[in-house]
């Protein structure tokens, strides 16, 4: 089954309205590949949501960083999924593990978050990814499966969800995973999904690589036959983002 290629650019806790706007004008007056072959997810933070949705051309659609795991109401500073659908914001990320390290999101609490945000309508990229300690531990595939699963155990439709591999090490480190170690852990997580969703789920699920993606290493991960496309952090903010989009060509 083709996979639509996917670019999710995590703007992460950065930028100022003037620095929005650039960004913004780099990706509108980029040559990229049509939305035939690429999807293209911007995630400013919260604060510059709509004004980003505003500028933007349609080609390219924006996620929230985060949401909460509930309806609104006494939940000092956070965000409801609901909130984000009267916005008309489309998507979001959940599970970044800069959220599950830092914020200690345990893995029911993003599967809970997951659905919930699925049921009032939004797409989500969920994130999983095992720390240095875990991979030298040989315990990748033990920790990335358990997060898919308490994923799994809530979610019946995965046709709104992207799956997002993003190993904690490569984050913000410059260590990008080689192209062999992105697609091993890929394939398995999508051998998981086979085992353990369906077949179809299996094959329709865009699993997308994230860590230390630039405009060097992109299309060699790209090459990967389980790598559908990536979310970038740092490399999002600069014009090279605009030719980790080309690498779905
Ligand atoms: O956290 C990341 C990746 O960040 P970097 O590309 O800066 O490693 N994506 O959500």
């Amino acid at each position: 089954m083709a996979r639509k290629f996917f670019v999710g650019g995590n703007w992460k806790c950065n930028g100022t309205t003037e620095e929005v706007k650039k960004i913004v004008n780099v990706l509108n007056e980029g040559q990229v590949p049509s939305t035939d072959v690429v999807e293209v997810v911007v995630s400013p933070p919260f604060v510059f949501l709509p004004l980003v949705k505003s500028l933007l051309k349609p080609d390219f659609h924006v996620a929230a960083q985060n949401c909460w795991v509930k309806k609104g109401g006494a939940f000092t500073g956070e965000i409801s999924a609901d909130m984000l659908v009267n916005l008309d914001i489309p998507w979001v990320i959940l599970g970044h593990s800069e959220r599950r390290q830092l914020l200690n999101e345990a893995n029911e609490f993003v599967g809970d978050k997951v659905a919930y945000a699925l049921s009032k309508g939004l797409k989500v990229i969920a994130c999983v990814g095992e720390t240095l300690e875990q991979r030298e531990a040989g315990s990748t595939m033990d920790v990335v499966a358990a997060q898919t699963k308490a994923i799994a155990e809530r979610v019946s439709d995965w046709s709104n969800i992207v799956l997002a591999y993003e190993p904690v090490w490569a984050i913000g480190t410059g260590k990008v995973a080689t192209p062999a170690q992105a697609q091993e852990v890929h394939f398995e997580l999508r051998k998981w999904l086979h085992a353990n969703t369906s077949p179809e789920v299996a094959s329709a699920t865009r699993i997308i690589y994230g860590g230390s993606v630039n405009g060097a290493n992109c299309k060699e991960l790209a090459a990967q036959p389980d790598v559908d496309g990536f979310l970038v952090g740092g490399a999002s903010l600069k014009p090279e983002f605009i030719d980790i989009i080309k690498s779905a060509e």
